[in-house]
């Protein structure tokens, strides 16, 4: 047996015990060996698409993490019918090498399904992210995909074009940020080559944009961006957007692109949680190329519960924490992890108590202002005295310090990020519209900073 029979050996015992008996000998008994180890994966041979999309689905996540596991080094699996095999065997390309960092149309090739850690939070967003890459134009179109910084929206959203590519390399997926579309524009405009920006864009299947809200008061290329939108829908192909926030809400976005972007399927991703948090780091140690593949549990809860709001910023300090233990060679215990995060813990606590402070604050004055209780500021009562206090509140603290909605939501007695985003907006609406409530708005604002200067 060779290494590589040996590995999925060891990963069929552990599925066999970890999955009932019917997936088991449905699926796996068959899988006996491997093909071949190529372009960093381990090649298994299934013996039609029907298995090889369910393993794919379900089970190619917990497939490579074991493969990490007991390989004590990231590996990849790949499963794969006859007719695929012939082909691909006689393609050597750059594409399919995943030790590239970019594929083409701008995708990093590290945003994949399989790497995606599904949680409550993300839950529908992902399964419809899978649905809409195994039918690309037939499922939902657009698909929108929106929620706070970091929680995963792009790596979703190029985990789809790189589900695509891999299903056929002949695909033409295109990613750009919005800025990126900005700029390509303004460059069309000055140099007048309409056939590179129609090349680049029209002779596409699958177009992925990020970030649309950043398009905001950009009308001329949201009018581009409208004809280029019409023509690729007409052909059925898939467009995938990404924003912080849902489609009725853009703000400076024109409302003939905003209705077109709800004619699909909206999803949203959520703030993870603890549990969630903690799969997520470990799966990101996995993948992480250092000699660390296990961390004690309390460590794990650690990390995950200091980094709560952002994915990003979790596997930063996870990095973080890697980096300072191996280098001084220290054991992962909760201290090493505490020194190692220190610095970081210590501006988010100053920032955090100094923002925890005055987002009470904001809700003592805005209360106090109204001459209603902090409580029913909070609270649930639906009377009109309390919600525009309730409303202009959560407005504030937005608008002060950025913070996601679902966070404010939680100041508010776990309100949802929908219920906030939707008070925010409006507050904003009503203030450019209505001067008396301006006039309010401004008060509690200055009293807000005289309190700050204090
Ligand atoms: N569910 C997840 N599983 C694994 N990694 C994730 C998950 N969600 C996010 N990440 C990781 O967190 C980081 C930030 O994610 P991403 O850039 O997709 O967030 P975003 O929502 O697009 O953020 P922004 O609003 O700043 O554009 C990436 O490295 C991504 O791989």
């Amino acid at each position: 047996m060779n290494t590589y029979d040996l590995l999925w050996q060891k990963i069929l015992n552990e599925l066999e015990s970890t999955f009932n008996e019917e997936t088991y000998t449905d699926v796996f008994e068959p899988l006996k060996s491997t093909h071949k180890y190529a372009n960093d994966h381990v090649y298994v041979l299934v013996p039609n698409e029907f298995i090889k999309n369910r393993i794919n689905r379900l089970y190619l996540s917990k497939i490579n993490e074991l493969a990490t596991k007991f390989n004590n080094a990231p590996i990849r699996f790949k499963f794969v019918t006859e007719s695929e095999l012939l082909p691909e065997e006689t393609l050597v390309s750059p594409e399919r090498n995943l030790s590239l960092k970019y594929r083409p149309g701008n995708l990093n090739a590290t945003y994949t399904f399989d790497n995606f850690v599904v949680g409550k939070s993300n839950m529908f967003a992902f399964r419809m992210a899978m649905k809409v890459a195994d039918q690309p134009g037939a499922v939902a179109n657009p698909l929108y995909i929106f929620g706070d910084v970091g929680l995963g929206k792009t790596h979703l959203m190029q985990g789809i074009g790189n589900y695509i590519l891999d299903q056929d390399i002949n695909q033409k997926v295109m990613y750009v940020k919005a800025d990126g579309f900005i700029e390509d524009f303004a460059n069309l405009l000055k140099r007048e080559k309409m056939e590179d920006f129609n090349a680049k864009y029209r002779e596409i299947d699958v177009l992925l944009v990020d970030d649309i809200q950043i398009m905001g008061g950009a009308t001329r290329t949201q009018m581009e961006f409208f004809k280029l939108f019409d023509y690729l829908y007409q052909q059925n192909k898939q467009i995938v957007i990404t924003s912080d926030k849902p489609a009725s809400e853009l703000k400076n976005i024109m409302t003939r692109l905003t209705s077109r972007f709800e004619v699909g399927l909206t999803v949203d991703i959520q703030v993870p949680d603890l549990e969630h948090r903690i799969e997520i780091l470990k799966r990101k140690l996995a993948s992480e190329s250092s000699d660390v593949h296990d961390i004690p549990a309390d460590v794990l809860e650690f990390i995950a519960s200091s980094f709560v709001t952002n994915i990003r910023e979790l596997e930063g300090a996870l990095k973080r924490v890697l980096f300072y233990c191996l280098t001084n060679n220290l054991d992962l215990t909760i201290e090493c992890v505490n020194e190692a995060l220190e610095p970081l813990l210590k501006t988010k606590r100053k920032s955090d108590s100094l923002n925890e402070n005055n987002y009470d604050r904001i809700q003592s004055i805005v209360s106090d202002f109204y001459g209603i209780s902090l409580e029913d500021l909070i609270g649930k009562k639906r009377h009109s005295k309390y919600i525009l206090p309730r409303h202009i509140a959560m407005y504030l603290i937005k608008t002060r310090y950025n913070i996601p909605y679902k966070t404010i939501g939680n100041l508010f007695g776990d309100r949802d990020h929908s219920t906030v985003l939707a008070a925010c907006e409006k507050i904003d609406n009503e203030i450019k519209q209505d001067s008396s409530l301006k006039l309010a708005v401004d008060t509690i604002v200055k009293k807000i900073d005289a309190f700050n200067k204090k």
